[in-house]
């Protein structure tokens, strides 16, 4: 029996207010923060590892914390969230992306149906799909195979899909399994998908339409666009579209499509990148084989989330932190710098994933929160961000805990000496430099020139970025969201906040306006 209850209430958080702050600076100089390095470290899956020895805890800390996550019963609802149980309290579902990559506890069986089931089903269907096209079985009406597909979609049905190819771009150029490149369009700025259409060979290109909802305005127009342009080429629409979509949803009985793979309503768009959403796009792109060693790196973290000791449960311990940083420490934001320039859209994935999920001022039962909850989340692979915003992550007047992610070899595996290191060695010589000088600081008589350290970072560290490791990093990040949600007691599966702006763009469109809005419309010329 699990309890839902707000932080305030529980008596380990408070206890955890009264439990000493850590002294980051001293307690990483010298010896002790080389201690810390070694010790405070936790294996992930495909031979990574969280280590979080430039985080502001030491082992009263660490105690205090596993003390929250056992009166939080964290273990438990996430063992209740897989087993089945309604857990996305606001819309009434269950919440099951988990199951897209593995069976983690007893069969969920939701409308009838096994759950697991069907998204293997499904898994196999884009699967042989893919296959097909890669094979020359279905190819387009010229009888010619096709060499690109184009995903529209939007939020969840564009930024993991979208982050997860450029991710895996470059090795699967490397590894020979590039089956087909693959682009985006998401915004309904005609200019974005203009510029796509311009960028590719519509005659040989396949559409992979994507909209859980099947309503969402920017996916409907950007596949009108679509469809336009391919009439204007001569081509028949219907054979060179596929829809990923929701059974329930209305796409998914239109017969305007070569083939329709299906999600349901119980994988929220931002964690769908393991189900068709992101598995038909990059199923075509890389190949299946790839596509299911991703779901092998998720699936092995969302295994490593079930443990109940907190200092063997990469996901568990880094949100215990962040709730630590966010409503003791009262840090606002959170960075996540990937040095890894494959990471290029990780960090805005992650801003939907978390500011989604988390963004929230009522709990799970509607009642207004007396916490703060969801931190802001920005970033940019480094070393680009430290030419950008690093300025004031170091002497700025906030402090924002750093979320770093580095990999000890490159993907593509070419490099240049120059001054006697490699280009690889720079980057991964960068980041470990950011860590210590944002953790240490540096004294100096001008003010100006100050460092006062005491930033507080983690590191997610790999040997390499491959589809394993990707798959376990996304994997650690929507387990971390979920743990975080469940320590706050809100609902992080629904996500009203996005409803008012999208009302409100209607009644522009249909000219039913006053006020303000009726000013803004003139202005913008609507
Ligand atoms: O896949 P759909 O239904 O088109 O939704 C796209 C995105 O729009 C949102 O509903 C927000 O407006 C996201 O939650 C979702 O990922």
């Amino acid at each position: 029996m699990v309890n839902w209850n707000n932080l305030d209430t529980l008596a380990s958080f408070q206890t955890l207010t009264n439990v000493k702050e850590v002294d980051l600076k001293a307690a990483m100089t010298g010896e002790s923060g080389a201690d810390r390095v070694k010790r405070y470290s936790v294996p992930m899956a495909a031979g990574m590892a969280f280590n979080y020895a430039a985080k502001k805890v030491d082992d009263d800390v660490l105690e205090a914390l596993a003390k929250l996550a056992e009166e939080a019963q964290l273990a438990e609802k996430y063992k209740e969230l897989y087993n089945g149980a309604v857990i996305n309290t606001g819309e009434k579902r269950l919440v099951l992306h988990q199951l897209t990559r593995g069976q983690l506890g007893e069969k969920v069986v939701a409308d009838g149906v096994d759950k697991r089931e069907f998204y293997v089903e499904q898994q196999k269907k884009f699967s042989e799909f893919a296959e097909k096209v890669h094979a020359g079985e279905i190819v387009n009406a010229a009888g010619e195979k096709f060499t690109t597909v184009v995903q529209i979609g939007i939020g969840g049905s564009d930024l993991g899909p979208r982050a997860m190819y450029l991710a895996l771009e470059n090795w699967a150029k490397k590894n020979d399994t590039l089956k087909m490149e693959a682009k985006f369009i998401s915004n309904v700025d005609p200019d974005d998908a203009a510029a796509v259409l311009n960028s590719v060979d519509v005659a040989h290109s396949i559409f992979v339409l994507v909209s859980k909802s099947g309503t969402t305005l920017e996916t409907l127009t950007n596949e009108s666009f679509v469809k336009d342009a391919l009439k204007n080429a001569g081509l028949d629409p219907a054979k060179h579209m596929i829809a990923v979509t929701s059974e329930t949803s209305p796409l998914a009985k239109s017969a305007d499509y070569l083939a329709a793979f299906f999600m349901d309503d119980y994988i929220g768009g931002r964690f769908s990148s393991t189900s068709a959403v992101g598995g038909a796009v990059l199923s075509l792109a890389f190949g299946p084989d790839v596509f299911a060693q991703f779901l092998e790196g998720a699936a092995e973290e969302d295994k490593l989330s079930m443990n109940e000791n907190i200092l063997e449960n990469p996901e568990m311990l880094d949100a215990l932190i962040g709730v630590y940083e966010r409503n003791i420490l009262g840090y606002q934001a959170t960075a996540v710098l990937p040095y890894s320039q494959a990471l290029s859209r990780f960090p805005a994935h992650l801003q939907q994933l978390d500011m989604e999920s988390n963004g929230k001022s009522v709990n799970r039962f509607g009642e207004p929160v007396n916490y703060v909850t969801g931190p802001v989340i920005f970033g940019e692979p480094g070393t680009n961000g430290q030419h950008s915003f690093y300025q004031l992550l170091h002497q700025g007047t906030n402090i924002v805990p750093l979320q770093f992610v580095g990999f000890k070899n490159s993907q593509i595996g070419t490099d240049v000496v120059i001054e006697d290191s490699t280009s690889q060695q720079k980057l991964c010589a960068n980041v470990a430099a950011q860590i210590v000088a944002f953790a240490c600081g540096k004294e100096d008589e001008n003010s100006n020139k100050n460092f006062e350290g005491g930033r507080p970072s983690s590191i997610i560290i790999g040997d390499q970025l491959d589809p394993k490791a990707l798959g376990a990093l996304l994997a650690h990040f929507e387990n971390k969201i979920m743990f975080q949600g469940f320590l706050w007691n809100v609902n992080s599966f629904d996500q009203e906040g996005v409803q008012l702006g999208k009302v409100l763009a209607k009644r522009v469109l249909a000219h039913d306006t006053d006020g303000a809005l009726k000013e803004y419309s003139d202005l913008l010329n609507i």
